[in-house]
């Protein structure tokens, strides 16, 4: 990611971070598409009417679909409603769609991409930290039903990224920390220089305009791009991303998606780091570190007691599963992401206790 491009995913597609990238997106879209949707949500529709009239400068026929915000958006209905634009279009397998906002918007945006069709050609604008890091590369697209987070869904990789540091000057601060806790993640499964650039400044990684933050989205998306592209559809190597991310799903559910994704996924890691503390897998001080290193973020590390049974059943439903065994990504130390098929439900009670408020 040196030089701030480089290849994600099993397509070998680009991600490029940089600052004023719009320029760069028909090149992105290919010489076969001569139409574009553009799905955003309305409080990016600045933005979203910007990409449509330099996609019409470009010469293609571009139209825009506002969405609901945040996971408002990642429904059934908002995808019916994007169907029906591309339907009334006459969008064709050469045409495509570009995602403008943050995972949220990328999420369903790749899914409607992956399902026209059977697939059309679907470029990410990354509005936010998170986005950029996480969920506009790799391919994982979907939605939620009202069982559960991402439960319908698709691997569908992007013909591209564009990771336009600019954006995040106007994301407010809590949405940039949220970010963070995928960037925490990537520094305990792969890369704990991560973590030392964090921990030597937590001030500089929340600052849109430090070399520090730049630095820690490149190595997060190199941490994506290289366990993707050993393992895009999750049979095995890919699991490691999902470190944090089953209580933080359940979590997320639990509140109605009134919690920030990040935000769940901070108590999430903290909760696997017990958890492999307490099976004798995880060392003291790496446990610890994941507090220390999340709450020097200002993100929660700890969860209200007496919802252990609601927690549970978002749990049960995670995709890591199989049949009735629960499974989760637990570390061996710092670096040595595992899977870990946990004997019996008790064992995480009793590691729901160290979180609980
Ligand atoms: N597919 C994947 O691999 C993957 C990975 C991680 C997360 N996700 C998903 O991503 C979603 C979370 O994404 P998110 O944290 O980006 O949240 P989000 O998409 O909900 O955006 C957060 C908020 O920031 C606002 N916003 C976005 N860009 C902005 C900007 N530049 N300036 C001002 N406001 C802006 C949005 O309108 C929204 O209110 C979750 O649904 C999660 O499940 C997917
Ligand atoms: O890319 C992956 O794989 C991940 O697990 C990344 C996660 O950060 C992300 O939240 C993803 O959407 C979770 O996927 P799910 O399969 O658990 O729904
Ligand atoms: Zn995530």
């Amino acid at each position: 990611m040196a030089g701030g491009s480089g290849s994600a995913g099993t397509g070998g597609y680009d991600v490029v971070v940089g600052k004023g990238l719009l320029g760069r997106l028909p090149d992105m879209l290919g010489p076969t598409v001569r139409r574009v949707l553009v799905i955003h949500p309305r409080a990016l529709r600045a933005t979203g009417d910007v990409v449509k009239a330099d996609l019409e400068t470009a010469g293609f026929q571009a139209l825009t679909a506002e969405i609901p915000d945040a996971e408002e958006g990642k429904h059934i209905q908002v995808a019916a409603f994007c169907w029906q634009v591309l339907g009334q279009n006459d969008f064709t397998r050469s045409d495509a769609v570009v995602s403008v906002g943050g995972g949220s918007v990328s999420d369903v945006a790749g899914f409607v991409a992956a399902t026209w069709l059977r697939g059309v050609r679907v470029v990410h604008f990354p509005t936010t930290l998170l986005g950029m890091v996480d969920a506009a590369v790799g391919g994982k697209a979907g939605i939620n039903t009202a069982e559960g987070k991402n439960l319908v869904g698709a691997f569908h990789p992007p013909a591209g990224v564009l990771a336009d540091l600019d954006t995040l000057l106007t994301l407010p601060p809590n949405e940039l920390v949220s970010g963070l806790a995928e960037v925490v993640k990537c520094g305990f499964i792969a890369d704990p220089e991560i973590l030392t650039i964090i921990e030597s400044s937590p001030e500089q990684a929340q600052n849109p305009h430090s070399a520090q933050l730049r630095e820690l989205i490149e190595r997060s998306i190199a941490v994506k791009a290289q366990v993707v592209s050993s393992d895009l559809r999750e049979a095995g190597a890919r699991e490691m991303l999902n470190y944090g991310h089953t209580l933080a799903h359940a979590i997320e559910l639990a509140e109605r998606y009134q919690w920030r994704h990040g935000a769940a996924v901070s108590v999430g890691l903290v909760f696997a780091a017990e958890l492999a503390r307490s099976v004798g897998r995880l060392d003291d001080a790496t446990a610890d570190r994941h507090r220390t290193i999340l709450e020097s973020l200002g993100l929660p590390t700890s969860y209200s007691s007496g919802r252990w049974e609601t927690l549970l059943d978002g749990i049960r439903r995670d995709k890591k599963n199989r049949g009735d065994q629960l499974r989760f990504v637990l570390l061996d130390g710092l670096g040595k992401p595992t899977t870990y098929d946990v004997p019996d439900a008790s064992l995480l009670f009793a590691t729901y206790q160290e979180i609980a408020e």
